[in-house]
């Protein structure tokens, strides 16, 4: 549904976003995630036909936006990440405002405005003014105005900026409600946001794409030498002192007493190598039965880290940090 190849996009001989290539496919809701100026916003606004790329090329259900920003524009519904506020106008008129802008035809504007306010719960604040609505209704006005014209895709630019935990959650669940009947492309730095509501995630870092896969997969994915845990019926000392040994090993801590006389242990692998076999062999030939052993994943909050350090230098991973929130 949505395809960039190789897109690049500079400012001034800047570059924000460098050889750029993801695809989204019909019905996907996916996540795009980066640091604060990683790129986001500048990706969004190309596929949306508003800015067209330096370089490469983008494809949204088979049109391109610089050829063809009509028939693009007719197919996405569009969350800037600040919407045009127009504070003076009521909720029902801008919404009317907007079909117009959209060429929506007369005989199904009325209900497709409805519609719209119905599925975002705007219909007790349709007579409101905008400018007198709370920050998460006019989220709501931004999220109707999208869903105008019955766009397949959804691009929504950082959807819960700014609210309040009960509007975000309330947000969420309206997104999650959409994305059923519409591909959705999310930008957010916020990660429980896109754990919650994506089954795939994109992220950049300084324009580049430094990992793509099903949210889930994210933790496998990135560490080289990966980290077990056990539980073995053994004392501490003496498990951790055997283990060490092996070649397979880079690291052994003993992280606790899971109950008495079991002891709960966290080992790191040599990159490249599966210590599974040897910690087998080696704690069976001890006498010491393993009783749990498990290969965690990593939460995106640290694939995140992991990915977006490797990727910086120190002061930029500081300045770039600041965007991570839990
Ligand atoms: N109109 C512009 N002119 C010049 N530089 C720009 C412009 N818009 C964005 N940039 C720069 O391009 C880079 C990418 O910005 P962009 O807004 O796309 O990032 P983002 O990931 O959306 O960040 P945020 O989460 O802070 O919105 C940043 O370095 C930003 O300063």
């Amino acid at each position: 549904m949505i395809r960039l190849e190789h897109v690049s996009k500079r400012y001034a001989g800047r570059s924000a976003v460098e050889d750029l290539s993801f695809e989204v496919g019909e019905g996907e809701v996916v996540g795009f995630l980066g640091p604060n100026g990683a790129g986001k916003t500048t990706t969004m606004r190309i596929i949306t036909g508003y800015m067209p790329p330096s370089e490469g090329r983008v494809e949204l259900a088979g049109f391109d936006p610089v050829e063809n920003p009509t028939e693009v524009k007719s197919r996405i519904g569009y969350l800037p990440e600040n919407p045009p506020v127009y504070p003076e106008m009521t909720v029902l008129a801008y919404l009317r405002f907007v079909s117009d802008l959209k060429r929506i035809p007369r005989p199904q504007r009325t209900r497709q405005v409805e519609q719209a306010m119905e599925r975002t719960d705007l219909g007790p604040a349709r007579g409101r003014l905008i400018g007198h609505l709370s920050r998460g209704y006019r989220q709501r006005v931004g999220l109707a105005q999208a869903l105008l014209g019955e766009p397949p895709v959804l691009i929504l630019d950082e959807p819960t900026v700014g609210l309040d935990p009960q509007q975000i959650i309330e947000i969420r669940q309206l997104i999650r409600e959409l994305s059923g009947a519409h591909t959705v492309l999310l930008s957010s730095h916020v990660l429980p946001e896109v754990q919650a509501l994506c089954e795939r995630v994109i992220i950049i870092n300084r324009g580049r794409l430094v990992a793509e896969d099903r949210t889930e997969n994210l933790g496998h994915s990135v560490r080289s030498g990966g980290r077990l845990e056990l539980v073995v019926r053994a004392g501490g000392a003496q498990v951790v002192q055997r283990l060490q040994q092996l070649p397979e090993v880079e690291r052994v801590e003993a992280v606790g007493e899971a109950a008495s006389g079991e002891t709960r242990l966290r080992v790191d692998e040599r990159p490249g190598s599966d210590a599974r076999p040897a910690l087998f062999f080696a704690l069976a030939e001890a006498g010491w039965p393993i009783l749990e052993l498990t290969r965690p994943s990593l939460s995106l909050e640290e694939v995140f880290v992991h990915l977006v350090t490797q990727e910086t230098t120190p002061e930029e991973n500081a300045a770039g940090q600041e965007g991570v929130s839990a």
